[in-house]
């Protein structure tokens, strides 16, 4: 401060020596011939206090022109001589010379007030010079004021926030200090154990110069040893190559369990099939026996009928017999009473005539009786007729009875045969299925390409996907030609356009079948938008050739746990729907939903939770409890409509929204008292895509910039479980939350990727494939199987 003031104040003394007024000097004048003499202290008369000097050659020369003043320096005792100067004695009374002398006082004086009056003036002047120069000064010096004030502020403000730097770099001080006390605590403590190492190294070394010695003599020993131990080297390795040999030989048997292993899904699907024809025969044969038996019974009524019918003739003709005795009893007497009055001929005639009459009567009585009797005897020979028919016919139906029953009995038995070679054979494949997955011990990967749509604007010529046909990938792998360069990708099984919904139900069915013997099985599909994730995972429902992965397993399910119950085991399921839409986990079974109330579950928190056995749990979401096909059928169908679904550029049908189909499987086994846990997993993903190719724009961008986070988390968890990293970002998204017990280790995961054969797909393509491989790589350990008896 104190230099800026000095910098900007002005000269001030500079004018002041350009023009100041040195006080007369003690010189003598050069011309007047007068001598002067040194009078006073040298200061001006009492005008000025000022001990500025008056020079004469400063004045100007002109204003002295006609004096003979120039070079005079009229100083005060000079002025005070020229007063007092006094007329010579002698020349006292002469008058001329004193007016000489008088007049040259005069003159001197004269010069000596000229000269006064020009200073006079040329002080004024510079007074006026000084004044303005003052004035100036003082403008400038405000401005500079003005300035500094501004500048004091900013410093102000400065001081302030360098206050404020100095308090956090004291407190930075104060840490650092405490960090510095506690490394020098540190310090002091390492210092402490160096010396204390020092002197175990010293004491170390005199050991280790004593074990050196021992070591040396060792060496000598081990020289010895060497030999040995080379021979052992040497078998060894002829041990390692036997080990080699023997892990090739269990490669070979791995691939041979394979074979078995799909020879017996084969057979097992022979079997099936068989047992299914079988079962049909049985079912015919037991309505024919059915049939059989009703006939029987028919027949045995209708016997019986006959039976009492030939009883009824039977009574009825001994009656008519009985009736047939008497009356030929009675025609016999009245023949014997017709003959005894013949006799007696002296009877009345009228009494012979009535016994006559009495007579013919009972004749046509009896001719009448003989013909009643020749009828019942012809209806006995009938019904005798019809009931010997009877009895062979019943014979005939007992006969075939136990024909059919000796059948039945034998199909039966085949029956009983072939179900426990199915039994078996399910208890191999599982055996086999399981070693698969645990030698695999990583998530399952299966590829398909879906078949070129109309709308894909392409022709199938321009295709840049093929699938090789070499023997180590064939049905496994598949090629993407882009940029004319060949990318090569090998996953657990490809599905070319050409495969049917049943032929890639068939390569996952076991893996939906392990849900009930206890285990977390989780399939999900991924791949860009419009490359066939709904179709393969929901299909198209009209038809039933084309429904998907998620109501054929359910119908699986459903069937096989029916079929298991003959073995004791009994199922209790729970289906639940979630969809996670913009990061927000949606109810897709809540009532309110169905009713088209919205999304009126406000309030609803849909907390993930996982428990300590790995259960996942979504607070507050639907559960409904199924134990029926159709049941989940229109669980299913009200999922669909419930579900966020948009246009986009890229697909008509778009589904927005990760979908998520959870059964809980709970199996209780009455005679082993085994009881297992398994969930199935099914999750239909939202499609990838690239925003620029999208063109979502609103909303429909927020939803993609969601599912793209989302995805990119879920290939981050399965980036760090690759690298085996100690903190695995599950958290990062609700979808990877959610999944975190099937992609961390204790379930059978499988993924789907789908892609498009649209060649203006192929980046896509190509990422969805890459991504998959990485996948594929990733081992995530091995499935438990969640089971307590
Ligand atoms: N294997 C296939 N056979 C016949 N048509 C298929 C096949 N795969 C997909 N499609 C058809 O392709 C179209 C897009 O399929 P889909 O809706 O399943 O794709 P997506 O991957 O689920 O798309 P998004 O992620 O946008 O929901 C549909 O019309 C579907 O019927």
């Amino acid at each position: 401060m104190a230099s800026f003031r000095s910098q900007n104040k002005p000269p001030l003394n500079t004018n002041l020596a350009t023009s100041s007024l040195p006080i007369p000097s003690m010189k003598k004048a050069s011309s007047g011939g007068n001598e002067i003499k040194k009078i006073g202290n040298g200061k001006l008369p009492n005008t000025s206090t000022r001990t500025r000097q008056v020079s004469i050659t400063n004045v100007d020369s002109g204003s002295n022109a006609g004096s003979d003043c120039s070079g005079i320096e009229y100083t005060k005792e000079y002025i005070d001589e020229v007063l007092n100067e006094k007329l010579p004695q002698k020349n006292r009374f002469d008058i001329k010379m004193k007016c000489e002398h008088l007049g040259g006082r005069v003159k001197k004086l004269k010069d000596c007030i000229k000269w006064y009056g020009e200073v006079e003036e040329s002080l004024l002047l510079e007074q006026q010079k000084l004044r303005s120069l003052v004035e100036s000064s003082e403008r400038k010096c405000v401005e500079t004021e003005e300035k500094m004030g501004k500048r004091i502020e900013e410093l102000d403000a400065e001081i302030v926030e360098l206050k404020k730097n100095c308090a956090c770099l004291e407190e930075r001080l104060a840490n650092v200090e405490s960090e510095k006390m506690v490394a020098t605590d540190a310090l002091r403590r390492e210092q402490e154990a160096r010396v204390a190492v020092e002197k175990e190294q010293a004491a170390l070394e005199e050991r280790s110069q004593q074990e050196l010695r021992i070591a040396n003599q060792k060496i000598e020993s081990l020289k010895k040893d060497c030999d040995t131990y080379k021979t052992n080297l040497k078998n060894s390795q002829e041990y390692n190559t036997s080990l080699q040999q023997y892990n090739a030989t269990l490669q070979k048997d791995l691939e041979t369990q394979k074979i078995n292993h799909k020879r017996l899904e084969e057979e097992k699907v022979a079997i099936f099939k068989d047992n299914i024809t079988v079962k049909g025969l049985y079912n015919r044969l037991q309505d024919d026996l059915a049939s059989f038996q009703a006939s029987r019974d028919e027949a045995i009524k209708k016997k019986e009928a006959l039976k009492d019918e030939v009883g009824c003739l039977r009574a009825e003709l001994k009656q008519v017999k009985d009736d047939r005795d008497h009356q030929q009893l009675e025609a016999h007497n009245l023949m014997e009473e017709l003959a005894k009055c013949k006799e007696i001929s002296g009877k009345s005639s009228s009494e012979c005539y009535n016994v006559t009459t009495r007579l013919k009567a009972l004749e046509e009585i009896c001719s009448s009786q003989r013909e009643t009797n020749q009828i019942l005897q012809d209806q006995l020979a009938a019904a005798n007729e019809k009931l010997k028919m009877s009895d062979m016919a019943t014979w005939q139906t007992k006969t075939e009875f136990e024909e059919q029953s000796r059948l039945v009995q034998d199909l039966q038995n085949r029956l009983a045969e072939a179900e426990s070679q199915i039994l078996e054979g399910e208890n191999l494949r599982k055996k086999l299925h399981n070693t698969i997955l645990e030698l695999k011990g990583n998530i399952r990967v299966f590829c398909r390409v879906r078949p070129l749509l109309p709308a894909d604007g392409s022709n199938g010529e321009a295709s840049v996907i093929s699938f090789p046909t070499s023997a180590e990938s064939l049905g496994r792998g598949i090629n993407l030609i882009q940029n004319g360069q060949k990318h090569q990708f090998v996953f657990d099984k490809m599905f070319s356009h050409e495969c049917s919904q049943q032929e890639v139900f068939v390569e996952i069915s076991q893996l939906v079948q392990s849900a009930l013997d206890g285990y977390k099985v989780c399939i999900f599909a991924y791949g860009q938008t419009g490359s066939g994730k709904t179709y393969t995972m929901m299909g198209k429902t009209d038809s039933p050739e084309q429904k998907g992965l998620i109501p054929r397993s359910l119908e699986q399910i459903f069937q096989s746990s029916q079929s298991l119950s003959c073995q004791g085991w009994k199922y209790k399921m729970q289906a639940s729907m979630l969809e996670i839409y913009n990061e927000t986990i949606h109810d897709l079974l809540s009532p309110n939903r169905a009713s088209g109330a919205g999304n009126s579950n406000a309030g609803k928190t849909y907390t993930i939770q996982h428990d300590a056995s790995g259960n996942t749990y979504v607070s507050d979401l639907t559960i409904v409890d199924v134990s029926t096909i159709r049941e989940v059928s229109s669980l299913l169908q009200q999922a669909a409509q419930s579900r966020s679904v948009g246009k986009t550029r890229m697909n008509e049908q778009s589904s927005r929204s990760h979908m998520v189909f959870t059964l809980r499987i709970s199996g209780f086994n009455e005679s082993t008292e085994q009881q297992v846990q398994g969930v199935l997993n099914l999750i239909d993903l939202a499609g990838s895509e690239r925003l620029s190719k999208s063109e979502s724009t609103g909303s429909t961008l927020r939803e993609t910039q969601a599912i793209n986070k989302s995805l990119s988390s879920l290939s981050d968890v399965i980036f760090s479980l690759a690298k085996k990293e100690d903190h695995v970002p599950f958290r990062n998204s609700k979808l990877t939350y959610l999944l975190q017990p099937c992609l961390g280790g204790n379930s059978k995961t499988l993924m789907f990727v789908n892609i498009s054969p649209d060649p203006s797909s192929m980046g896509e393509s190509l990422c969805s494939l890459r991504f998959a491989a990485r996948v594929n790589a990733c081992e995530i350990g091995v499935p438990q199987r969640q089971i307590c008896v």
